[in-house]
């Protein structure tokens, strides 16, 4: 008890007087947390959650035809959504994947549809080797953690903030990860930009 009183207090600290450095301080001791939480499942635990994920992501989304998605390629125990690429691709929609071309910059997306080539990106997550630089309708993208508000907390690189500030049509944002990564406020600032639809569920 006294002790969450405690964190709780930290926490409105780092948001209300210390301003950005505290608050950065914050969010980077968060992400350590919820990533390591989000670890200490079985594998086998997420990849159940990804198939419930992947449920509702296709209720949400409807017709594929003629659309695209941005999915990633999952690590850190990231939910597994690589299954809807081909789906997509067979239902005449178009996949795309996330790079990272430098930092401090918006991603660009690229077409990949499975057995294509890929290549090493930033932290060596696989990226298209080819494909076709598109903008994406829909933009799926993984949680560290997330707000009541639709706020998401990301690996700090603020690159899908950047992303959405930065694209002629503002796409459907999807938030995905699970219940355990859910905070009372990720405690937003101007550059963060609220997701459309967060879809998260709980491991068993
Ligand atoms: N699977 C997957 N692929 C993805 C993303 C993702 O979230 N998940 N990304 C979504 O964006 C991009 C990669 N995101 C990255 C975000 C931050 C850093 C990074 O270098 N972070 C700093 C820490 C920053 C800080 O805490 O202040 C570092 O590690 O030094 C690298 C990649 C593109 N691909
Ligand atoms: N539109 C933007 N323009 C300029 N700087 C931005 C913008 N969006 C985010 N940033 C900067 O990027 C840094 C990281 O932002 P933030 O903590 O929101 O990352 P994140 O959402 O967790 O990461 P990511 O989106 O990569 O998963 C911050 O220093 C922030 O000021």
């Amino acid at each position: 008890m006294r002790d969450e009183h405690i964190r709780g207090m930290a926490g409105v600290d780092a948001y209300t007087s210390h301003g950005v450095a505290k608050l950065a301080a914050w969010r980077t001791s968060e992400r350590t947390r919820l990533i390591a939480e989000r670890l200490s499942g079985s594998p086998e635990s997420r990849l159940a959650a990804s198939s419930v994920i992947l449920k509702r992501l296709r209720e949400t989304v409807g017709a594929m035809d003629g659309r695209r998605v941005s999915l990633y390629w999952p690590f850190r125990g990231e939910p597994d959504l690589r299954p809807w690429i081909e789906e997509f691709w067979q239902a005449g929609g178009v996949a795309l994947l996330p790079v990272v071309v430098e930092k401090r910059q918006p991603l660009q997306f690229r077409s990949w549809r499975t057995g294509e080539p890929l290549a090493r990106g930033i932290w060596d997550i696989p990226i298209p080797a080819g494909g076709e630089v598109l903008e994406p309708d829909i933009v799926v993208a993984p949680l560290v953690g997330y707000d009541p508000a639709l706020y998401r907390l990301g690996y700090g690189g603020g690159f899908f903030d950047r992303t959405l500030a930065a694209l002629q049509r503002k796409p459907l944002a999807i938030g995905v990860g699970y219940g355990s990564q859910k905070i009372a406020t990720i405690r937003p600032q101007a550059h963060d930009i609220p997701m459309d639809v967060i879809i998260a569920t709980d491991l068993g």
